[in-house]
């Protein structure tokens, strides 16, 4: 089964766990269009009554043209469950996400969720955690300077560029810098770190963040969190 229809076959699993009356959080990605493609179709076909709340202006536009009801988080309590991608996963079920820049909202949603469930193909599995770029968001202001101090903790840092060449600005209007490490021995560390310096908004290290994994392959694999 090649990558394009591992995805669609694990976004419609994802869909298939989704219960009515529930509050969903839709992440973004590749794999979480084909989730919110499935949702929609059970939505309209089976009259599965939700309402979501995204994690990107992308998901946004993508669940409203397809007739889910988007409301803003702060019109929740809280969110019964948050399907959402992920980019890495170690064997602990923690995670490096932002490869498509929405790490801070997603990591809002998540936090504000009883259950998350990441969905994946195989390649995304890594233990130690690493073979992706780790995505910092940072305020743009003086970012010429937190590149010079990760560069000099060699963090590796790279100001994320768009295919055309300009410099990624998020939804939230911020710059992306990617990490490029070979490996995370200690991602606890290395979180605890970024968050403490001064520009820094959010970092792609999910930790106790993700309930279950769902990997496609041949075979569906759900993976569940030990502690
Ligand atoms: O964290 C994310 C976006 O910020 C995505 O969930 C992650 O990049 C996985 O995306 P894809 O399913 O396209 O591989």
């Amino acid at each position: 089964m090649d990558i394009v229809e591992q995805k669609k076959q694990v976004g419609k699993y994802a869909a298939s766990l989704v219960e009515d009356k529930m509050t969903v959080g839709l992440g973004t990605g590749s794999t979480v269009k084909f989730f919110v493609d499935a949702l929609a179709e059970r939505v309209k076909n089976e009259g599965l009554d939700i309402i979501g709340v995204t994690t990107s202006n992308r998901t946004a536009e993508q669940a409203t043209s397809l007739g889910i009801k988007i409301v803003d988080l702060d019109a929740v309590e809280n969110i019964d469950l948050t399907i959402d991608g992920a980019d890495r996963v170690n064997q602990q079920l923690d995670g490096i996400k932002g490869g498509g820049a929405a790490l801070l909202f997603e990591k809002i949603v998540a936090i504000n969720s009883k259950q998350n469930i990441w969905i994946v193909d195989e390649t995304k599995l890594a233990d130690p955690l690493g073979g992706f770029p780790l995505p910092v968001e940072v305020v743009t202001y003086g970012v010429g300077h937190l590149i010079e101090l990760f560069a000099k903790a060699d963090l590796h840092p790279v100001l994320r560029k768009d295919a055309a060449g300009e410099t990624v600005v998020t939804d939230n209007g911020n710059y992306i810098i990617d990490l490029h490490l070979d490996q995370i021995e200690n991602p606890v560390e290395l979180a605890d770190w970024l968050a403490q310096q001064v520009g820094v908004i959010e970092h792609g290290l999910f930790i106790n963040i993700a309930n279950h994994v769902i990997v496609a392959g041949e075979e569906i694999k759900v993976l569940d969190r030990k502690n």
